[in-house]
């Protein structure tokens, strides 16, 4: 499995080996133990799986803030997303900080977001799906939000201003100013 640190410590891409031959290919993608050999020991008690139609789908940016913080392992089944993770760890240097990475059915990438941190991603193509596993339960009393294009934020999602298709939760989700961070 291939591993790819990015500018913010804790987010990283992970690209699980495939195995092709006449009839395609095959990979494991999730494997503990191997998880645990690239020095990442997580414990998944959750898989969600989202279907998005409209190209230019964003969901989020969302959290669960303690005692039921998510990490996340996100990967695509069909499309392609720009996946986003921002870091709200208050002690963190990099607060605030935003990175990305695409994540494609075709390139098998997935990106880890570990707890502390806000994630969205917006679908590049129709007829997206995305799959995740969780840290944690789904808890919808810490279920949390910002806005995705909050201009403290800056995030740049590369689609045209305006073509965001949105939940009416998300299109109402407060700004980044407004937002207490509940992460240490
Ligand atoms: C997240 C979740 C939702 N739901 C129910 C609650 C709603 O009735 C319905 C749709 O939920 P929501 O609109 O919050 O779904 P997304 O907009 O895809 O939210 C997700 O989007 C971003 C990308 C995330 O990282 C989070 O996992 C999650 O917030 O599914 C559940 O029953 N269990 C769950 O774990």
């Amino acid at each position: 499995m291939q591993v790819e640190e990015t500018e913010i410590n804790g987010v990283v891409g992970l690209t699980p080996r495939r195995f092709a031959d006449d009839r395609g290919w095959f990979s494991e993608t999730w494997n503990q133990r191997t998880l645990k050999d690239a020095g990442l020991d997580i414990e998944f008690v959750q898989d969600n799986h989202s279907f998005s139609a409209p190209k230019h789908t964003v969901r989020g940016l969302h959290y669960q803030s303690p005692p039921a913080a998510q990490g996340k392992l996100v990967r695509v089944l069909r499309g392609e997303i720009f996946d986003v993770a921002v870091d709200v760890r208050k002690s963190s240097p990099t607060f605030g900080k935003w990175v990305g990475m695409n994540l494609s059915a075709d390139n098998g990438k997935q990106l880890y977001i570990p707890t502390g941190f806000l994630h969205g991603f917006v679908t590049l193509v129709e007829n997206t799906e995305v799959a995740y596993k969780c840290t944690d339960f789904y808890t919808p009393e810490c279920d949390g939000g910002v806005a995705f294009d909050d201009p403290d934020l800056a995030i740049d999602w590369g689609i045209p201003k305006n073509s965001a298709v949105l939940s009416t939760k998300d299109a109402a989700a407060p700004k980044f100013a407004d937002f207490n961070s509940p992460f240490a």
